[in-house]
């Protein structure tokens, strides 16, 4: 069965603090675009629909996700002061910070984002399930996610809110 693969833009901003020279340290933006490749052991419908999913059902959930939550969403580390400030001053704009256990690195949010549509995917009882995330950060850095996470890709913040099927993009509680 041929495999299926849907590309999303969006923006983001974040911020590096474990490298405290880097210039990545000061919040900055990036637009992006993630791809995400189904397989299936389905068999399509010859004769009939010809496929096993509309693109509809398959992407929908999928694409209000990173347009609902994660575009123009803040990424930041736990301990990143700025969340705190979030908390403070504009605590009705914490629904659009992504926090992470440590540096909100590409490859922290390919995991995560990977992990989110494994949730989406069950949640749907879906035939599909995900071979492969890209996230292209910028035009020459690109992030890939295969077929098998490992159990440190897995373990990291499990239980949180890229493991819920839903808008969710942190664990705070209001
Ligand atoms: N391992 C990682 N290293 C870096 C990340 C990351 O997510 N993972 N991110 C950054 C910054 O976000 C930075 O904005 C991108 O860095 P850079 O490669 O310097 O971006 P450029 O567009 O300037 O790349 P060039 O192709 O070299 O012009 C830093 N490191």
């Amino acid at each position: 069965m041929p495999q299926v693969r849907f590309t999303r833009r969006f923006s983001m901003a974040h911020r590096l603090l474990a490298d405290a020279g880097s210039r990545c340290a000061v919040p900055h933006g990036h637009n992006e675009f993630v791809t995400v490749t189904l397989a299936t052991d389905a068999q399509m419908d010859f004769g009939g629909s010809n496929y096993v999913a509309s693109f509809e059902s398959l992407k929908t959930r999928w694409h209000g996700f990173i347009d609902g939550a994660v575009d123009h969403a803040f990424q930041v580390g736990a301990a990143d002061p700025l969340l705190d400030w979030f908390r403070t001053h504009e605590p009705q704009r914490l629904n659009q910070i992504m926090v992470f256990d440590g540096d909100p690195t590409t490859e922290a949010f390919a995991i995560a984002l990977r992990r989110k549509i494994d949730a989406i995917l069950t949640a749907e009882n879906s035939a599909y399930r995900c071979i492969e995330l890209a996230l292209e950060e910028t035009p020459t850095n690109t992030i890939v996610v295969g077929e098998t996470l490992s159990a440190a890709e897995r373990g990291w913040m499990a239980g949180g809110w890229m493991d819920r099927p839903d808008l969710t993009i942190n664990d705070l509680t209001p």
